[in-house]
């Protein structure tokens, strides 16, 4: 499913010396973001920097949000993940879009202007009302939970 995503702009270099993210393959889930850089920026061992991507996005329907995820490669071959973990865009944000990268590795890591740092992927969302109630209608699991039922 294709869904229209409004997007600004905010450096001229987008679109013209860095791609406007674009899905790799038509089964990609995840875009690629770019670090929007002047100069090259080296991620030393166990630093953390907040990198500009360029863009803003206003996803604009609370039945959805993007995630920014790690780029497999990037995390398990350097080291470089988000200093967030996950990236959790809501639908109501319209400031840049913005990758906090990790070096949790043990070498220097340099990023390049116009790197692929990271991806976004679009995910479905539920707000939830809350019920207050005195007793759970009861299921197989009940409480259990942190590995209660075993380890095979
Ligand atoms: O990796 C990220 C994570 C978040 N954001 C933006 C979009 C998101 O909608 C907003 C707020 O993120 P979040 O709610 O995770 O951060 P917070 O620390 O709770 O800040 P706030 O008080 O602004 O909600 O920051 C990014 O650009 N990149
Ligand atoms: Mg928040």
């Amino acid at each position: 499913m294709m869904k229209k995503i409004d997007v600004k702009i905010l450096d001229a270099r987008i679109g013209s010396t860095f791609p406007l993210p674009t899905y790799a393959t038509t089964g990609s889930a995840g875009l690629d973001l770019r670090a929007c850089l002047d100069a090259a920026v080296t991620l030393n061992p166990g630093e953390t920097q907040l990198l500009p991507t360029g863009l803003a996005i206003h996803i604009a329907d609370a039945s959805l949000a993007a995630v920014i995820l790690p780029r497999s490669g990037l995390g398990h071959k350097h080291g470089v993940v988000l200093g967030n973990l996950v990236g959790l865009i809501d639908s109501d944000y319209q400031g840049q879009l913005m990758v906090s990268v990790w070096n949790r590795g043990q070498t220097a890591f340099v990023i390049e202007p116009g790197e692929r740092i990271a991806q976004m992927v679009f995910v479905p969302v539920v707000q939830a009302e809350f019920n207050i109630v005195d007793d759970f209608e009861s299921s197989d699991r009940g409480e259990g939970g942190f590995g209660h039922s075993g380890r095979q």
